[in-house]
């Protein structure tokens, strides 16, 4: 995106991030979930937050459908309208890390690029990827919301893994094959890396 207006200084924030961080007694990080449709991305990032929430974690989930009803409201599901979308969730999650928050963004974000974006905005440090890694016909089975079905009858075009790419991640911070893995298995592996990579002080949710 270039920015248009030549005429705007950068402004340095009274309380650093560091501080904020020291305040709420936990780092903040930005938990990236990517998966197809269905896969499972909103129940595993709830769950981690609700676990979160236990603990006593500042944090909050960016949902796709939500997001969608309000900010990103005036985007479709095009190529184009896809990475403007994840263009500005990556935005406004780089400003509630800078808040202090443990923040989940539950997007399909189909695009490799997008999520290097997302990880560079952020910085590498505070950016853990978690691949949802659910087959598209496990997805299709599921179909939570009947979207598939309406994708295969034609009622819904561009729809992901049908007849809308999906770049699956080669190197994610956290592998969670839904398949094998409870809701329960995969939520405590996200807390658990939380807790190697010194984000959170205590595993006493688990
Ligand atoms: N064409 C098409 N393709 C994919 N998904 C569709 C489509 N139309 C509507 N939906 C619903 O929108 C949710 C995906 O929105 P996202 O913002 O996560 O998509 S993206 O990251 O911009 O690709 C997605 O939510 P999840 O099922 O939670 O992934 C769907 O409920
Ligand atoms: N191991 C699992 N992890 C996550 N979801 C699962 C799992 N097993 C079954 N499911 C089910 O799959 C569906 C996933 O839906 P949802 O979380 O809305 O996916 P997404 O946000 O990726 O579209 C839910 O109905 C959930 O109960």
């Amino acid at each position: 995106m270039q920015q248009v207006s030549q005429d705007v200084v950068w402004h340095q924030c009274a309380v650093s991030q560091p501080e904020r961080n020291e305040l709420n007694g936990h780092q903040s990080v930005l938990l990236w979930y990517t998966g197809l449709s269905g896969s499972g991305k909103s129940t595993i990032a709830n769950a981690v937050d609700r676990k979160l929430y236990e603990l006593g974690i500042h944090s909050y989930v960016l949902d796709g459908d939500n997001v969608r009803h309000g900010l990103n409201g005036d985007l479709e599901f095009s190529d184009q309208d896809r990475v403007e979308n994840i263009r500005r969730i990556s935005e406004v999650a780089k400003l509630m890390v800078d808040a202090g928050l443990v923040v989940s963004t539950a997007f399909i974000s189909p695009f490799m690029t997008d999520r290097a974006q997302a990880k560079q905005l952020v910085g590498e440090t505070r950016f853990i990827e978690i691949f949802i890694d659910t087959p598209l016909a496990v997805c299709e089975a599921r179909d939570p919301k009947g979207l598939y079905r309406k994708a295969r009858a034609g009622e819904i075009k561009h729809f992901t893994g049908i007849d809308s790419t999906y770049q699956a991640p080669i190197d994610a911070d956290i592998h969670l094959a839904t398949e094998q893995l409870s809701v329960e298995q995969c939520t405590n592996q996200v807390i658990q890396t939380l807790f190697k990579r010194k984000i959170i002080t205590s595993m006493s949710c688990l």
